[in-house]
């Protein structure tokens, strides 16, 4: 038999088994919309045992309608055929018949470990691995593996060379795929790292860090269902690009329970993109602004008043501005949040005017302290002024408070320069009336910071703030049962505190690599991670050395902008070989639009995915307009921050040099920006 019509014959063999497994699929469908319907019936009997039944009913059928409707395609993507004669069929899901035999191992569960561990070495009882790429339910390629020649009987047929690269090969689409189908054996180890604790995956570009994160956050909820299923997971990432991007990877396998948001959409009601020039937004995610920002709440309100004065029984009581002063700052120094210390500041007053009217006492004013504290604690005055002195406070609007540079000079005393203060101050001078449109990504972190220091606003604020941060779930809604961070090396301290918050009781998979920081100070960070992360006692750590989306071509090409940075082990293998350079020119400055089109449409028409270009942050709005009216929805201008995390098939570099004195890690910006693509990659220099 020839080899295509070997390969037809096996195709054929496991269209068998894949359509029998759709059957089944259809049947378990329709029992489970029979048990859906069923349990709506119940809840209509309405005692407590029938609705509590309903629910659980409930529950489990919409899970498994959810996923039993995930995306079909690579239902059924493995086949192990075992030393004892067992064939094993791997998928996204588990599905037995009606025998309750197993028709479809689910990747997760422990029967299906060794598709991923066995090597040749130790080949775990399995002789044969077999990939199965199916086009919706029709299976188009198998690719095997042998593990084990010497007990594979003389009929195995072993088909293909190697499923991992043709998967690599292949274009990218507009979104990530889930890679359950050639998970290699160093990432499955990541993957199905126990739960507790922190799980650390480092590894280079294109080493498939993300991909596993998110496999691993599959893999936990399914085995960790009573327990995260719950609070749930969270996975943050860099941009909501990024997040777009990724975010069909967990549906596909049918996980719904998992929330994803960018550094910028962490607290509910506020959300940006916007990011903050280099040296103001290492201002802002310095550790310094948590002192900055205590001592900022610690000032009055720009419109507080001076001095409180009233009359009580015929005598003027007056507080000055001193006395006030005095008042506010021992109300602070007992430490806990202002918003909760409405009623002290109010006793704190009252027992001054008294202190005061006892002082003043004589003749026929002879003051009792009860009915004092009582009557003038009742009068409007009193509250007037008490709610313009000691105000319910709002995060943002404390914040704003600060574009004023002498209230944020005198909170910043001896821990911001004076220029450092004129860049913070400038940014929140700039921001626009429409609440929460122009805060910069590293504000949110700021925000969070004092919406903890502050407490929650008193329940029924006289009149609502547009600053109001609603929650959208209702009990400790910003506690998760674990989570996600991608990108991780690019958290500044303030980040690191704000994501520290979401996950006091969590555990942890953080996901980065130390040569892609765009992060100024390393230690200032890890300091910040640790103190977040310090309740952990469990730390292990992956390290993921292959390279899977860059042509070894490409990949030379990117290390050469850190390689006298870092250690050459830091830096990982790329295994794929094109035989195509990338295409790297000089040219006239006045010519770069010019040459940054043409590359463009050149990269449109040689690759078949997506294109990306990616310049410096300061030119990216600049490269957009050269591009305008290039119509084709596979083309994305990006600026070298935005490219974070992404991937493209083809990537024009326009300015490197730009790229790399942008900001004091700019080399690093360099690398990640040459590291995006998996086909072509032009660099356009400016001479
Ligand atoms: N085992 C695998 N099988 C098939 N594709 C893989 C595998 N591992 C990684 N990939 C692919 O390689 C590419 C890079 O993966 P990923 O984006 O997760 O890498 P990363 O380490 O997060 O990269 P970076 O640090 O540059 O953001 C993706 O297209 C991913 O699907």
């Amino acid at each position: 038999m020839s080899e295509a019509s070997e390969k037809q014959a096996e195709i054929a063999v496991e269209q068998e088994h894949v359509d029998r497994v759709y059957a089944r699929l259809d049947e378990l469908r329709s029992e489970a919309q029979a048990m859906r319907d069923k349990s709506y019936e119940y809840g209509r009997e309405a005692t407590p045992e029938a609705l509590n039944e309903r629910d659980v009913m409930l529950h489990h059928a919409i899970r498994t309608l959810q996923a039993l409707n995930a995306e079909s395609e690579g239902l059924v993507f493995g086949r192990l055929d075992t030393g004892n004669g067992d064939v094993v069929h791997i998928g996204r899901l588990g599905i037995r018949d009606q025998r309750f035999d197993n028709l479809l191992v689910d990747w997760r569960a422990p029967l299906a470990a060794a598709f991923y561990q066995a090597t040749p070495e130790h080949p775990q009882d399995v002789i044969r691995r077999r990939v199965i790429r199916c086009s919706r339910e029709t299976v188009v390629d198998v690719s095997d593996d042998l593990l084990d020649p010497d007990r594979a009987s003389s009929d195995m047929r072993v088909i293909g060379d190697g499923a991992l690269m043709a998967a690599l090969t292949r274009s990218r689409g507009e979104t990530m795929r889930n890679i359950v189908a050639t998970i290699q054996k160093e990432q499955d180890e990541a993957i199905r790292a126990p739960e507790s604790g922190v799980t650390e995956i480092t590894g280079g570009p294109g080493t498939g860090k993300t991909a596993v994160a998110l496999h691993r956050a599959a893999y936990l909820l399914y085995r960790e269902q009573r327990k995260l299923g719950g609070p749930g997971v969270l996975v943050i990432g860099p941009s909501p690009v990024f997040m777009s991007y990724i975010s069909r990877v967990l549906p596909s396998m049918g996980e719904h329970n998992v929330e994803l948001r960018a550094l910028g959409e962490v607290l509910d009601g506020i959300s940006t993109a916007r990011i903050d020039d280099p040296r103001t937004a290492e201002i802002k995610g310095s550790s310094r602004m948590v002192k900055v920002l205590r001592r900022a709440l610690r000032l009055p309100p720009p419109e507080a008043p001076e001095s409180l004065q009233l009359f009580y029984r015929g005598t003027v009581l007056k507080l000055e501005a001193d006395e006030l002063k005095r008042i506010r700052r021992t109300l602070h120094n007992k430490g806990g949040q202002p918003n909760k210390f409405r009623m002290k500041a109010a006793d704190a007053l009252l027992e001054a005017l008294w202190q005061q009217a006892k002082s003043l006492a004589g003749g026929d004013f002879q003051p009792d302290r009860d009915q004092l504290i009582t009557e003038i604690g009742e009068r409007i005055e009193f509250h007037r002024f008490l709610v313009a002195w000691w105000p319910a406070l709002y995060p943002m609007q404390v914040l704003r408070w600060l574009s004023d540079p002498e209230r944020l000079a005198r909170a910043a005393r001896r821990l911001l320069a004076a220029e450092e203060v004129d860049l913070l101050a400038k940014s929140w001078a700039s921001l626009g009336d429409s609440a929460g449109a122009e805060w910069t990504v590293a504000d949110i972190a700021l925000i969070d910071e004092l919406r903890t220091m502050i407490g929650p606003p008193p329940k029924r604020p006289a009149r609502p703030e547009p600053d109001a941060e609603q929650p959208r779930r209702a009990v400790n809604y910003d506690e998760y049962a674990h989570v996600v961070i991608d990108e991780a090396q690019d958290l500044s301290p303030m980040q690191w505190r704000m994501v520290g918050r979401r996950g006091r009781h969590a555990s942890w998979t953080i996901v980065g690599d130390p040569v892609q920081s765009s992060w100024p100070d390393p230690a200032e960070a890890a300091t910040a991670r640790e103190q977040a992360l310090s309740a952990q006692r469990t730390h292990r750590t992956f390290t993921l050395r292959t390279n899977y989306r860059n042509s070894a071509e490409i990949f030379e090409h990117a290390c050469d902008a850190v390689r006298d940075l870092v250690d050459p082990d830091d830096l990982p293998t790329a295994v794929r070989t094109t035989g195509v350079e990338p295409d790297v020119r000089e040219v006239a400055a006045d010519d770069l639009a010019a040459a940054a089109r043409e590359a463009a449409l050149d990269l449109l028409e040689r690759a078949e995915g997506t294109i990306g270009v990616i310049t410096t942050m300061s030119r990216r709005d600049e490269v957009r307009a050269w591009l305008s009216d290039v119509d084709d929805s596979r083309l994305r201008v990006v600026g070298s921050l935005d490219s974070k995390g992404m991937e493209y098939d083809a990537v024009a570099v326009v300015d490197p040099d730009g790229l790399a004195t942008e900001s004091t890690t700019g080399r690093r910006a360099l690398y990640v920006a040459l590291s995006r693509a998996t086909q072509f990659l032009t660099v356009l220099k400016p001479a």
